[in-house]
């Protein structure tokens, strides 16, 4: 695959939170009605993320009709909010919440529509309140040569802060 993304190669390393989900069970959705991950999103992705060792996880997007962009394939937004989302839910193991600063992703191959994606997330480091991590996306029926691969910035922020502010926005 390739990428312009740039990983620091002095990331400092984080930790997985004391409290952190228990390897093996879902990640708890950070809001019901998130696009990715809320089970209260009607339309949305409904991600379940399973928490893995360290501060990974993993989680199988079933590539229904309703997210084609091209015919027969996958929206690239789709993806898109795909990666982000298991980003983020897998950033939640360090017990912090961060949001995207950056997001960037590798179209490697067309996703068929009917595919079961399977998408592996980790958190690659820390620079003080940026968080770096990626995620590599397969055919869950046949592995091979991954499909795609995205790369984030997240910057830490206080939950309340943050949504507080930006509700407030006129
Ligand atoms: C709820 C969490 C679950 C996760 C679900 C999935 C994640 C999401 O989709 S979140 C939604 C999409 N993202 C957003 O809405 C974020 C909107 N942006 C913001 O709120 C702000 O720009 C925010 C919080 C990212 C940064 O603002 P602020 O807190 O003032 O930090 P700021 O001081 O500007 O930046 C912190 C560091 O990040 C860096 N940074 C910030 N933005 C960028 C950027 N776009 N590119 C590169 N670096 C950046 C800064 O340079 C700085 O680095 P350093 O510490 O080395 O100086």
């Amino acid at each position: 695959m390739k990428t312009t993304f740039v990983v620091p190669d002095d990331l400092e390393p984080a930790r997985r939170a004391d409290d952190a989900t228990a390897v093996g069970d879902v990640i708890p959705p950070h809001n019901k009605r998130c696009f990715g991950c809320g089970p209260d999103a009607m339309q949305g992705l409904h991600l379940q993320a399973i928490a893995g060792e360290g501060l990974t996880a993993t989680a199988v997007l079933e590539v229904e009709r309703r997210f084609a962009g091209g015919p027969g394939v996958i929206h690239g937004g789709i993806l898109a909010s795909a990666f982000d989302e298991m980003m983020g839910l897998t950033n939640m193991l360090m017990g912090t919440i961060a949001v995207t600063a950056v997001l960037d992703v590798d179209y490697a191959a067309p996703i068929q529509v009917g595919t079961s994606l399977r998408m592996d997330a980790r958190v690659l480091g820390l620079r003080g309140r940026k968080v770096y991590s990626e995620v590599v996306a397969y055919d869950a029926a046949t592995p091979g040569d991954p499909l795609a691969g995205g790369h984030g910035l997240f910057v830490v922020v206080d939950p309340v802060d943050h949504f507080t502010r930006a509700n407030a926005r006129p």
